[in-house]
């Protein structure tokens, strides 16, 4: 998992020999096609795939541009985090794990690791900041309303990177019977290359959907980047096309301020949760009004993506998605996550600009999460 010298496995020897398992059995059950039916079984009948591809039809007029919504918002569970989390929790139950762990911030990818340990018998423990517990309440009780235990972290910022410490140390210690389902694009190989496999199906059905809807390809493909899985996700199948990548990530106060979760656009290279990556900068404090950006790594495919040029990476401030986050709800009827609002207010900056004719964007979760954020924010 070497992208362009950004990813490796940068880990404590304890984990060297249990991530050399997991990599090769990843890359042998992953391939058999036992294993992928019956992925693709629960991606169709109990995720609900496939999702639509929706032609924002008064966005698009608004704004001069055809801008279309991979509706990852209607998953079962609310968000994309479905995706990955099945492909990995048969893989440790196909590995004789009984055990999952994750690490959330938002709270969706804790939900659908509780759904998936629910679904297939296996005992979940989630790991997430205090803080981030405070902020997602209606997630935490539906992780324990699905029969997870949600293991409140407090040590340092209790935040996600502070959850994801906490899950690393409970992985080294049970390894024997326990799979740390990691919930983005992160970490020590083969995490990254594994949840972007898993996340794929977002743009193979994207690409084909949009080639049959319009006879070709988009212009343009925006995701929002916390971790970066939705994103990849988004990109991958269009890696070898002629389509521009997009990346909106949480630029809070701003990139050039002292408080946003931007690395990309605004970081420096280090290594970070097992990966050599793009990290913030030391005297900048990790904030996004979304707790699913809220998070000072990124994923080292988009590490390799900005260095190559790949794909174009914009820090949107807090004030900048919540804006979109009340756009499009009003103009078309559908509340985005506060972290999808990124990829939503950077489409509309393109489509504005005349950049490109044919948007499409990835709408990686709904907004019920966020209501309580979007309450305080907004007095309607
Ligand atoms: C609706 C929604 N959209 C985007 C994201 C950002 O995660 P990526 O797609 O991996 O960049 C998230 C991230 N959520 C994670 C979570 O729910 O725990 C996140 O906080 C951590 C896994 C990083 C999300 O919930």
């Amino acid at each position: 998992g070497n992208f362009e010298g950004y990813g490796g496995r940068h880990v404590p020897e304890p984990l060297r020999d249990p991530l050399e398992q997991l990599a090769n059995a990843y890359d042998e059950v992953g391939a058999t096609e036992e294993f992928r039916a019956d992925l693709r079984e629960l991606l169709e009948d109990f995720a609900g795939r496939p999702t639509p591809l929706y032609r924002a039809r008064s966005l698009s007029e608004r704004y001069g541009a055809e801008i279309y919504l991979k509706r990852e918002d209607l998953l079962h569970g609310g968000a994309h985090k479905i995706n990955n989390v099945l492909g990995q929790a048969l893989l440790a139950k196909r590995s004789g794990r009984e055990r999952l762990i994750a690490e959330t911030g938002a709270g969706q990818h804790g939900v659908a690791t509780a759904m998936a340990g629910a679904l297939l018998d296996l005992e979940t423990e989630i790991y997430m900041g205090e803080k981030d517990v405070a902020r997602q309440e209606m997630n935490v009780f539906r992780m324990r309303l699905l029969g997870a235990e949600v293991n409140e972290v407090a040590r340092g910022d209790a935040g996600l990177a502070d959850a994801v410490d906490a899950a690393l140390e409970d992985f080294a210690e049970n390894v024997a019977d326990t799979h740390y389902l990691v919930g983005s694009v992160v970490g020590p190989d083969p995490f990254p290359r594994m949840v972007r496999d898993f996340q794929s199906v977002i743009g193979e059905e994207a690409r084909e959907q949009f080639r049959e809807r319009t006879g070709d390809l988009p212009d343009a493909a925006v995701a929002c980047v916390g971790g970066g899985s939705n994103a990849i996700g988004l990109f991958h199948a269009f890696r070898e096309d002629d389509v521009a990548f997009y990346g909106a990530e949480g630029g809070g106060e701003g990139a050039d301020s002292t408080r946003h979760a931007a690395p990309l656009a605004s970081g420096t290279d280090d290594t970070l949760h097992g990966m050599k990556t793009r990290v913030l900068e030391d005297d900048v404090e990790v904030h996004s009004v979304s707790a699913g950006l809220d998070y000072p790594g990124v994923g080292p495919e988009h590490a390799m993506f900005r260095a190559v040029g790949r794909c174009e990476y914009t820090a949107v401030t807090d004030d900048a998605a919540l804006a979109a986050f009340r756009e499009l709800s009003e103009t078309e009827g559908i509340i985005p996550a506060l972290e999808s609002s990124h990829a939503v207010a950077r489409a509309i900056e393109l489509a504005e600009d005349g950049a490109h004719e044919t948007i499409l964007v990835n709408l990686s979760g709904r907004g019920d999460k966020d209501m309580e954020t979007a309450a305080r924010k907004f007095s309607l």
